[in-house]
């Protein structure tokens, strides 16, 4: 499998093409292409009715090993890329990894927060760490990690990195706009591998900081620079498993599915639109969003207009610029590279975004939008809880809600993604229903931890001599 970038391939003038087409363990190590475009692969696998039913029974992580096979193709045999399945959902709170829980008839929700930091985001980090440990063994190189997070991706990728040889790892958090266990998560962790830095800024700043640090050539071949959020590709292969296993669960491929996906950055429901690219029958996809709603507002009316992000009880949803939006957009428009940069371009100028008419009501007949507020949000939840007991927390709420709003859908289940334990947000759940979730017992001394991170502006400058003072601590 070779992957290719959304800025520079186009189908009609390959020549044009800045950077060059990749396979798996380079997209791995490279985190976004060059041209500042994210990585796509060349073609689709296709699985057919008897591929998906030959899954049928397996072990979650057999699943993901074969369902992310075609997309590693000769970069890794499938053997090794098995063990690392193998061994990275050993460790996970639950037998099944991630579990169908049903909420009401033809309702589930998928529990995706049974890994080291109790948010979905354990389910592809856990792989992708020891993906990088293989590929950097092998090739024996080092990288630098930059990630941004908005609570969740950055102690999932601080855990699955802390105390690895090859790799250092700087996390920029939005100062302030975490909760204080998703904060504590990532800064109390003190191997001398892992940085922390909290931005004076939003998640939308942290994020441009990292595409920034990445468009500056010369930094990022000086520390090797890698990326861990969902622009990386890997991230992407690694969260196709789960629609697929909660699909078999429920009669696929002999019967459709529905998936409703807390939505912020656009990672995890486009694995889900993989899955369906790949063959899985899946009826419908629903993207739901906080107050933060320019998903929603784009798929109501074409109007992607950004607007200041706003704190929410769902902080890790609070998010305008949804990357992996772009990779889609590169499907709508026909895989056409110069019209998707141009697109982006002039959406990043502009702050807006309209589409061509075909282009927007293809994008409809994807998704569903959906919208919550924060009323809207603890609602849902102490409804949740009055009505069977389930303490989902404010962004699965939010997936649950724009599940329920979805009109009967002649019998085809829907799966609402769960993708945080409601411990990481104790006051919005006692808010809403007088219970304060406990953490489990190995993080119950979080609270008296020692934590380290240092506030910085939101400024180029001074994140890159932050990230070269790490570096430096650890190559000498
Ligand atoms: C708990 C939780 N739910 C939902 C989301 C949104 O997922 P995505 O960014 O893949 O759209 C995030 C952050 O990414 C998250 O941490
Ligand atoms: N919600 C995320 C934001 C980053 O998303 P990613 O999937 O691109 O890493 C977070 O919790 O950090």
């Amino acid at each position: 499998m070779r992957y290719i970038s959304t800025r520079g391939h186009s189908p009609d003038i390959s020549t044009r093409g800045q950077a060059p087409a990749r396979d798996f363990a380079d997209v791995l190590l490279a985190g976004l292409a060059e041209d500042g475009g994210l990585f796509m692969p060349e073609t689709w696998p296709h699985f057919s009715p008897a591929d998906w039913r030959a899954l049928r029974g397996l072990p979650y992580a057999d699943v993901a090993a074969r369902v992310m096979q075609p997309f590693v193709g000769g970069a890794i045999p499938f053997e090794v890329l098995q063990g690392i399945c193998r061994d990275a959902y050993a460790g996970f709170g639950h037998p099944a990894v991630a579990p169908l829980v049903q909420l009401e008839t033809g309702l589930f929700t998928q529990e995706l927060f049974h890994g080291p930091t109790l948010a979905f985001k354990d389910m592809a980090m856990q792989v992708l760490g020891r993906l990088f440990d293989h590929v950097l063994a092998q090739r024996d190189k080092r990288v630098t990690i930059v990630g941004a997070t908005s609570g969740d991706t950055g102690s999932a990728a601080i855990e699955a990195c802390a105390g690895r040889d090859r790799v250092d790892i700087m996390i920029l958090h939005p100062h302030g706009r975490t909760s204080e266990v998703q904060r504590r998560q990532m800064t109390t962790v003190l191997a001398p591998n892992v940085g922390n830095i909290a931005v004076q800024g939003t998640f939308d700043d942290c994020q441009d900081l990292v595409k920034a640090l990445f468009a500056d050539a010369g930094f990022r071949d000086e520390v090797r620079l890698s990326a861990v959020n969902s622009i990386n590709w890997a991230r992407i292969a690694a969260q196709i498993p789960y629609y697929v296993a909660s699909a078999l669960a429920l009669g696929a491929p002999d019967r459709e599915v529905a998936f409703s996906v807390p939505t912020g950055n656009f990672g995890n429901v486009l694995a889900a639109w993989v899955a369906r690219r790949m063959g899985l029958p899946v009826a419908r996809l629903v993207v739901g969003s906080n107050r933060n709603d320019i998903l929603a507002r784009f798929l109501a009316a074409n109007d992607m207009s950004m607007q200041p992000v706003e704190p929410s009880l769902s902080p890790s949803m609070d998010i305008q610029v949804s990357s992996n939006f772009e990779r889609l957009l590169f499907e709508l428009l026909d895989r056409d590279a110069d019209l998707t940069r141009q697109t982006m371009l002039d959406f990043r100028r502009t702050g807006r975004m309209t589409v061509a008419a075909p282009v927007w009501h293809h994008a409809r007949t994807l998704f569903h939008g959906f919208r919550l507020d924060d009323p809207g949000t603890e609602a849902e939840i102490r409804r949740l809880h009055a009505a069977c007991g389930y303490l989902a927390d404010p962004h699965s709420a939010v997936g649950i809600a724009a599940a329920r709003a979805l009109p009967a859908g002649g019998g085809v289940p829907t799966v609402a993604m769960a993708t945080a334990h409601p411990a990481k947000f104790p006051d919005a759940m006692e808010i809403a229903t007088g219970h304060r979730p406990a953490l489990p017992p190995r993080m119950a001394d979080l609270f008296g931890r020692e934590e380290r991170f240092s506030v910085l502006p939101n400024d180029l400058g001074a994140i890159e001599a932050a990230v070269r003072a790490l570096v430096g601590r650890n190559r000498v």
